[in-house]
């Protein structure tokens, strides 16, 4: 049996209307949500990737805020444009594209974003109320695989999943809001023994690794759902984590790459930013954006 693809894209376009109905709303009490987006240096793929954040923003009737600064800006001239952006009344959502050039310090960059302005939810304070059930900001890559989730397979509790990955900004975080829904959550790394058969467990499989095809078919449970992550530039174009072509012969539910999470992600952002402006003007938090 061929697994059912899991569109990432027509959910974030979907996602993408509601938040835009969300906007029109609150132009009509004067507020329009502001997302500066922060690129230091000149990465091909960050600049791919800013570029369409901003057109996003813009299509929903947000404003959009790029700044682009050379490689060789020093850190304290990126704190001061935190700090501008912190206190700009018109900016709701801060983002830093992340990787930094090597020369800067990336916990001291984020810790000094306003943590509710951090729509990323990478600052230390996010991070601990996610993991301690606060409200909190959410990353958005992990957001995006939960949406999925849980329109995939309703509620998650009890269900066995396995996150390869640990990073700060997938893995992780990834975990937590797994756990929040109370599913029982492996986490996988490098140092991992016989992760094949680990894998085998899982009825909810989240690939995070960032290597091409690192997951083969007969690692996944049969009818497992599978959630791959992975960007991996390659000869042959796009490609996940996942073997992809054998992996859907076994799994239930699969997403593609391209058309998975990565438009989910963009879609959480403004999601997010949009959370982030309702709480700056004392509104409730709007429906079904917030884990
Ligand atoms: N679609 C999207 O929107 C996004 C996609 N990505 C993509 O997701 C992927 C992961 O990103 P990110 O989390 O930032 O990557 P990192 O490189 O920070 O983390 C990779 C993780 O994979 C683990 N790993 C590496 N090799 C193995 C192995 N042989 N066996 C088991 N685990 C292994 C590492 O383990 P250890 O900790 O032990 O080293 C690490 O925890 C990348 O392809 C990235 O491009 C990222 C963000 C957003
Ligand atoms: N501060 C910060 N926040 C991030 O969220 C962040 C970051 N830094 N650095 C880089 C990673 C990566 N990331 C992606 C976003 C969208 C797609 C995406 O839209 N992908 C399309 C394909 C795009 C293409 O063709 O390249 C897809 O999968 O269909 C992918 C990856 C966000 N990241």
């Amino acid at each position: 049996m061929t697994a059912t693809p899991i569109d990432g894209k027509a959910f974030a376009a979907d996602l993408r209307a509601r938040i835009a109905r969300e906007v029109v709303a609150l132009a009509a009490r004067g507020i329009t949500p502001g997302l500066a987006v922060v690129l230091v240096g000149e990465d091909p793929a960050s600049q791919v990737y800013v570029r369409s954040k901003g057109k996003q923003t813009r299509e929903v009737g947000m404003n959009s805020y790029e700044h682009r600064l050379p490689a060789e800006t020093g850190e304290a001239e990126l704190l001061d444009l935190i700090a501008r952006l912190n206190a700009d009344p018109a900016v709701n959502g801060i983002l830093v594209q992340l990787p930094l050039p090597a020369h800067m310090d990336e916990a001291a960059v984020i810790g000094a974003i306003d943590p509710d302005k951090d729509v990323d939810g990478f600052h230390v304070l996010n991070v601990g109320r996610l993991a301690t059930g606060q409200k909190a900001m959410v990353p958005c890559t992990p957001l995006g695989c939960l949406m999925l989730l849980r329109d995939r397979l309703g509620d998650l509790s009890g269900r066995r999943a396995v996150v390869i990955g640990r990073s700060n900004i997938v893995g992780k975080p990834m975990a937590q809001l797994l756990l929040r829904d109370s599913a029982t959550v492996t986490i996988a790394h490098s140092r991992t023994r016989d992760l094949p058969q680990l894998c085998r467990e899982a009825e909810i499989l989240i690939a995070a690794v960032g290597r091409a095809h690192f997951v083969k078919a007969d690692w996944i449970r049969p009818g497992a759902t599978v959630i791959d992550v992975g960007i991996n530039r390659t000869e042959a174009g796009l490609v996940g984590d996942v073997d992809h072509a054998a992996a859907r012969e076994v799994a239930g539910a699969i997403t593609p790459v391209p058309g998975g999470v990565g438009p989910m992600t963009i879609a959480c952002l403004l999601a997010n930013t949009l959370t982030a402006t309702a709480r700056a003007n004392g509104l409730p938090d709007p429906e079904g954006l917030t884990p």
